[in-house]
This record gives structure tokens, C-alpha cells and sequence, in this order.
């Protein structure tokens, strides 16, 4: 594991964001972009897995992305999941000149939600980002893409590290996701508590 730029705001949030896809989808790319502004056309395979910091804003609040490339080859699978533990967003990422990548993603959310032993499963905050929409000849449908993030019931970003297309759009969208799904589960336990309210009037109030 390797980590730059680990010093975090006072002041700010930390949020743990992992990035998962197949090997060659443009996840390290895609976090250099956003963090560096900066793309290589000759990145090497990650091993194991990189971390880098940067601070955003959303919303008015300052937070500190600690963002966790991780390596999407197969034979680095027990070098990665140790990692997913406490994240708080996961971008899943496929290329759109890369079919296999998208039929993939199931196996990744699965595989995240596993090693990450998240509690609420329906509403931890994914994001999907189909990366390389510079590439003329694409390989996924973009209704493919939809299709696959409606039935999931997450955001779909179509994103280019090299052109930096929606790179940004796509990190601030992973922020405000977690946000709404704080928002959601305050309200059920908000919920769970005025239900419990009710019943102790009931039995304070009942006569006999
Ligand atoms: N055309 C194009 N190429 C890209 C884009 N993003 C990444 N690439 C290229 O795709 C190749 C793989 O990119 P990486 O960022 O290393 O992919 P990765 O998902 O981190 O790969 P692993 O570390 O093996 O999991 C590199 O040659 C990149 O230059 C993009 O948006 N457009």
C-alpha cells in the first residue's frame, strides 16, 4: 500500500472512497486527474493498492477524499479487499471500449460489499462511472450502461481521464451520494424513535 498527500484538513471531513473495475478501466488514471490534474498515457498495473488526498467542497462543507485506487487484476484480489473496510462511497468503473468491464461491475459491488461488511447494503452510496468516453470505437451501449445502474438504483457518469470529461462532476456526485444516504438513514431513525414515542403515550394514556 502506498499513500500520498496524507495530511487531511482540520477543519474538513474525511471520507474514504475506493475505487474498484477491471484491470486497464482507467481507475488510477481517473484519481490522478482528479487529484493531480494530470493524465500518462503510460500508467502501469497497480498492486495492491494507492492512496492520494485531496479536499472538495460540497454543499458549503469542506471534505478531505481519501480516495484508495485498488488493483483491478484478479491475482491482486487478496492485496485489495483488506481495504474496503470503512469505506463511505465506492466508485465502481468500467471502460465504455470494454463490454466484459461492465458485465463485471455485479462481481464488484458484490465483492466490495462482502470485504467492506456494510450493514445497510441497499443504501451504501455507489456511483458508476463508464471511463474512456473519448474512445471513438465504443464497445457498451450507452442503455447498456443505464440499464445496469437503474436496476442497481445508482448514479451513472460518463467520464474521460485523458480529455478529463466529468472527472470532477463524477467525485463531487460520490460526496453528495454519501450525504443523501446519511440524510436517509437519520430519517429512519428518526422514524424508529417517534414510532417508539407513540406507543409509550399509548400505554401512559390508557385507562385501565
Ligand atoms: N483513451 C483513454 N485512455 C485511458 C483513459 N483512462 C485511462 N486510460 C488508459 O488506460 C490504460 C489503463 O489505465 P489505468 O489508469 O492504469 O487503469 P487501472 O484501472 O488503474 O488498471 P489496474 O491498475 O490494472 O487496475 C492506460 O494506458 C491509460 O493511459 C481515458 O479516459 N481515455
Amino acid at each position: 500500500m502506498s499513500g500520498r498527500n496524507s495530511k487531511t484538513n482540520k477543519n474538513s471531513r474525511l471520507l474514504k472512497v475506493v475505487l474498484l473495475g477491471d484491470g486497464g478501466v482507467g481507475k488510477s488514471s481517473l484519481m490522478n486527474r482528479f487529484v493531480s490534474n494530470k493524465f500518462d498515457t503510460q500508467s502501469f498495473h497497480t498492486i495492491g493498492v494507492e492512496f492520494l488526498n485531496k479536499d472538495i467542497i460540497v454543499n458549503g462543507e469542506t471534505f478531505t477524499l481519501q480516495i484508495w485506487d485498488t488493483a483491478g487484476q484478479e491475482r491482486f484480489k487478496s492485496l485489495r479487499t483488506p481495504f474496503y473496510r470503512g469505506a463511505d462511497c465506492c466508485l465502481l468503473t468500467f471502460g465504455v471500449d470494454d463490454m466484459v468491464s461492465l458485465k463485471n461491475l455485479s462481481l464488484w459491488k458484490k465483492e466490495f460489499l462482502y470485504y467492506a461488511d456494510v450493514q445497510e447494503a441497499d443504501l451504501f452510496p455507489f456511483v458508476v462511472l463508464g471511463n474512456k468516453v473519448d474512445i471513438a470505437e465504443q464497445e457498451v451501449a450507452e442503455e447498456e450502461a443505464i440499464a445496469w445502474c437503474a436496476a442497481n438504483h445508482v448514479p451513472y457518469y460518463q467520464t474521460s481521464a485523458k480529455d478529463a470529461i466529468n472527472v470532477d462532476t463524477a467525485f463531487h456526485a460520490a460526496v453528495e451520494r454519501v450525504i443523501e444516504q446519511e440524510r436517509s438513514l437519520d430519517n429512519s431513525a428518526r422514524n424508529i424513535h417517534d414510532t417508539v414515542d407513540l406507543s409509550k403515550k399509548a400505554t401512559r394514556s390508557g385507562c385501565c
